[in-house]
Parts: C-alpha cells; structure tokens; sequence
C-alpha cells in the first residue's frame, strides 16, 4: 500500500492590507500549513507583500500567486528573492514561459505551482511532463460568484488518477470557493495541497474555521483507506 502522505492545508489571502493579511495568518497558523500571497496581494502592494509575509512567517512555505504569464524569468526571480517558497505561473501561458518558470525555481532549489484555470484537457496531459511541479485545478473567483461553480466539479481526476497509475509525479492542489461541505468530495481526489480563502478569512472566526477544515482532513484520513498520491 502506498504510504499516505499529509494533505497540506494553503491559506489563500486576497483582497486585504498586507497588515490585515499577516493579521489574519496569525489567527489560524496553527491550522494551516502554506501561506499563500494572493494575486490581489501582489497587484496592490507589489512584491512587498511578498517580503513582509515571509518575514513575519518565516518557518512556513510562503506561496507566491503571482499568476505569471509571461517574463518568467524576471517574475519568479522577484517572488524567490522576496523569500517565496513557490511561485504560480499559468498553465495556458507559453511552453517558453512554463519552461523558464520551471528552469528559475530549481535554480533556487523552490517549487512551482501550474494554474490549470482554463486549461484545455490535452495541455492539462501535455503539462504533467513538469513532474517536479504542482498542478492546480482551479475554479476562478468570476466563476464561482458568476456561474455557480465550485472547486471538485471539474476534471482533475483523471490527471490524477493517471498520476497514481503511472506512480509519478506531479503533485496536486485544488483551489476555488473550498468550504467544508465540498472538502470531502475534493479529499477523494487525492490532493497534495487544499487551498482554502474566503471560508477561512471570510468567517466569523477564521481560527475556528481553519481548526475544523484541518479536523476534517485528519477524520477523513483516518477513516479512510484512501492513500494519497505518493509524491
Ligand atoms: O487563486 C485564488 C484567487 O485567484 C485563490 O487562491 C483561490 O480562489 C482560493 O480562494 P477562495 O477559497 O476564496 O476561492
């Protein structure tokens, strides 16, 4: 059997100050294992968002959604040299670009995330070529608010399940509107990473939150004889 392996927990922090940001982080580090520097982050306040999150954090994985599409060189470098741990870059971008992401964070010995948000299925096989990077299927912000969708629904299974079969990497996060009425569902895929935004930040207690979301993983793990991809 393969040996189960921990589903990481990414705190995904968007639309806040880099205070509130580090703020709210603090109330529910015990329970979240990435730190994720949201896109609206970087837009607002640059790189720096980046820099103070590390420095107040700097024993957790810091994620930085940076959403590169191009200058992929110039925009990796500047999330690792500000402390990111893994940087995103979008998997519709250019293989130029996805290459030169996936050149510049093993040159800094750091990961990168592939944002498989309106990837078609034969890029979506086409990038599981990038082993040493982790795949996001991703449901957008303008899609869970606009069309009703959320993070489960879509066809990353079967990446995944072509990961367990072939046993190779890449590693798998899911990120989109992630509460804990839809976690069991997404657990059931296997994933390496949950990304979970507003049903932490957006709650009443966000410490509160985050502790279930973590219960739950742990109870679905130990009730389970589902194994996680080996990574
Ligand atoms: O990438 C993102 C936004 O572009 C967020 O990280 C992701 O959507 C998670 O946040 P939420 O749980 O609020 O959807």
């Amino acid at each position: 059997m393969t040996e189960q392996q921990p589903v990481r927990i990414q705190l995904a922090l968007d639309r806040m100050t880099i205070q509130e940001a580090i703020h709210m982080a603090q109330q529910v580090e015990p329970y979240v294992d990435w730190i994720e520097v949201g896109t609206s982050l970087i837009k607002e306040f640059g790189i720096e968002s980046v820099r103070q999150i590390k420095q107040a954090f700097p024993d957790k994985i810091i994620v930085a959604d940076i959403k590169t599409f191009d200058n992929a060189k110039y925009e990796f470098e500047l999330c690792f040299e500000a402390g990111a741990d893994v940087a995103t870059v979008m998997g519709a971008a250019p293989d130029a670009t996805l290459e030169l992401c996936m050149q510049t964070a093993r040159k800094y010995q750091r990961q990168t995330m592939i944002d498989l948000l309106n990837v078609s299925q034969e890029k979506r096989h086409h990038l599981k070529q990038y082993t040493d990077a982790i795949l996001c299927d991703h449901v957008s912000k303008d899609e869970q608010e606009h069309h009703g969708q959320v993070a489960g629904s879509s066809s990353i299974q079967q990446t995944t399940t072509d990961t367990i079969a072939n046993n190779s990497t890449p590693k798998i996060a899911v990120a989109g509107g992630i509460t804990l009425e839809t976690l069991p569902t997404i657990l059931q895929q296997s994933p390496t990473v949950v990304i979970v935004g507003s049903a932490i930040t957006q709650a009443h207690d966000p410490a509160e939150s985050a502790q279930q979301i973590r219960e739950l993983i742990h109870t679905f793990f130990s009730q389970s004889t589902n194994t996680t991809a080996s990574i």
